[in-house]
């Protein structure tokens, strides 16, 4: 599976968002080591807070079968510069994938910007934040 191959879903993925109140759909795939790809798109909610990122929804799918080697990931919107994840969808992606795990951020115009997931949230709190912990 090609890293544009990988964006194909995610912009597949993006047709089925619910975003009657941002208008901006967003799509997301992951490859899996096995080559499954596992796809989600951002969900909204009349109460806006409820609003879920496509980064999430793909994530907490794969989580939720079962599904947790992430090989690679890819996001696409319709935005000017590759599309950024929010803080949020990256403090998920870091509880998820491997530091070094790439990511493909995208847009409409075939602009692609790679990073990792350590890129995108250097400093992470996580897991071994909580194993230090000198409580308990
Ligand atoms: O990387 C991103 C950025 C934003 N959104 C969603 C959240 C909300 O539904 C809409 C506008 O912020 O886009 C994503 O799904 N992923
Ligand atoms: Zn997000």
């Amino acid at each position: 599976m090609t890293k544009e191959e990988l964006i194909q879903h995610a912009l597949h993925a993006r047709d089925r968002a619910y975003v009657p109140y941002s208008r901006f759909p967003v799509g997301a795939a992951l490859l899996l080591s096995d080559g499954e790809v596992v796809t989600g798109c951002n969900i909204e909610n009349a109460s806006y807070g409820l609003c879920n990122c496509a980064e999430r929804t793909a994530i907490f799918k794969a989580v939720s079968e079962g599904k947790r080697d992430i090989q690679m990931v890819a996001v696409v919107a319709d935005t000017e510069r590759p599309v950024s994840p929010c803080g949020m969808c990256r403090q998920v992606l870091a509880e998820f994938c491997r530091p070094e795990t790439p990511v493909i951020l995208g847009n409409l115009q075939g602009d692609r910007l790679e990073t990792t997931v350590h890129e995108l949230l250097p400093f992470a709190f996580s897991k071994e934040d909580l194993d230090g912990s000198k409580e308990s």
